[in-house]
């Protein structure tokens, strides 16, 4: 969808801020572009939409050499949002939102749905905020006004630089979160420019780590933490990779254990006596359906009831597919040796520490042979 052949941008001073760059970002993929300051990634960004020119080489988009294309229709096909979010403040969210597709001539009516159907998307209730103005909203909600409005003509590319830039880091996180939600909805093919790998890895479906002028390591999260292509990218993506890692690697049914097992209706006496055959010392309480209830200690399976009356809520668990970093968390927090994970409410098994750590050590072992997780024999990391 997007494409860098043999990219090179000098400066009139001399300045080269990219260097015979190539690559290529797929229709649907959201590709973050991450370095220090002033490594090019703005460059090569404002390069898409012509807002600077190549000394060298070709871009193409959808197939075709932008250099051909008048730069007006160009920006149509693709939406811009910036740090500084440039809203009008004379004109209101809902106005602001409706720029683009006034711009392009639509019935004001029409204009105005689009606008208020965005606002929705990015989870501003167009109701309450779309007749403010820019002044009157938080810098977080200011950020989401120039995602909807980058949106609003439904252009297929969208270029973000440093979007979340300008909030603070817990905004930052719910408005990475809703980005990716929306994004799931809208598969747009994206170029997200950030000096933060945290946010790199978090957003990106593939990362370009950059040098100086240059992509160092052009590669998926787990790839770039797990098997670093330079000792530049090594440096850069620090130390706690490991850490960063536990964020994109997810729970998979594999990992996880079968712990020993009550049934809600089971007589108590019956459920003590089989887990203390066991060699159990608590249990895991599901229905028949094996939806999870809760859990129980053998201690208080005393007979006469039935599990159910003796059951402890779960007060914790994690869906399967979460980030191994989300159960690790309800670990800590509930200085707990286990986590349940569930599909919907179905009981799949616990997630242990032990386990954990295998499914962390096996992803890089994937990402290193260039397979998935699962075509990773156990064995190869037992001993790791
Ligand atoms: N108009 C210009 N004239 C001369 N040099 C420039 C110009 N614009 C940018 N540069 C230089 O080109 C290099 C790359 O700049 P660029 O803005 O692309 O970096 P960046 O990676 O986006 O940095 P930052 O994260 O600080 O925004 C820098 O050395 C910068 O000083």
């Amino acid at each position: 969808m997007i494409r860098f052949e043999q990219v090179t941008k000098r400066y009139p001073d001399g300045t080269t801020a990219v260097d015979d760059l190539s690559f290529e970002v797929s229709e649907g993929e959201l590709v973050t572009l991450v370095g220090p300051s002033g490594c090019g990634k703005t460059t090569t960004m404002m390069m898409v939409n012509r807002l600077i020119e190549p000394t060298s080489g070709r871009i193409l988009v959808g197939g075709e050499d932008i250099a051909t294309v008048d730069p007006v229709r160009l920006r149509r096909r693709i939406g811009y949002v910036i740090q500084q979010v440039g809203l009008f403040p004379h004109r209101t969210v809902l106005d602001n939102t409706a720029t683009v597709p006034a711009l392009l001539g639509w019935k004001r009516a029409k204009a105005r749905a689009r606008a208020a159907e965005l606002l929705d998307l990015v989870g501003l209730d167009p109701k309450t905020y779309g007749p403010r103005y820019p002044e009157q909203l938080s810098g977080g909600q200011r950020q989401r006004v120039g995602v909807a409005r980058a949106l609003a003509a439904d252009p297929p590319v969208l270029l973000m630089d440093e979007p979340f830039g300008a909030v603070d880091p817990v905004v930052r996180e719910q408005l990475q979160d809703e980005f990716l939600r929306m994004q799931a909805a809208v598969r747009k093919t994206v170029l997200l420019v950030t000096h933060d790998i945290e946010e790199a890895v978090r957003l990106g479906d593939r990362i370009a780590v950059y040098g100086q002028g240059r992509i160092e390591q052009f590669d998926t999260p787990g790839a770039v933490l797990g098997s670093p292509a330079t000792p530049y990218v090594a440096g850069f993506v620090g130390a706690d990779r490991g850490l960063k890692r536990l964020s994109v690697t997810t729970i998979e049914p594999d990992d996880l254990e079968q712990p020993p097992v009550a049934r809600l209706d089971e007589p108590a006496g019956q459920a003590r006596e089989r887990l203390r055959a066991e060699g159990a010392r608590w249990a895991v309480v599901l229905d028949r359906g094996g939806d999870l209830h809760g859990w129980v200690g053998i201690e208080e399976l005393v007979a006469g009831g039935t599990v159910g009356e003796l059951t402890h809520r779960m007060t914790a668990w994690v869906p399967v597919g979460a980030p191994l970093k989300q159960a690790f968390g309800v670990m800590l927090q509930y200085d707990a040796g286990w986590v349940a994970v569930l599909e919907g409410a179905r009981f799949l098994g616990v997630l242990t520490p032990a386990k954990l750590h295998e499914a962390l050590r096996r992803s890089v072992d994937a990402d290193a042979r260039g397979v998935t997780r699962g075509q990773v024999p156990f064995d190869s990391v037992a001993d790791a």
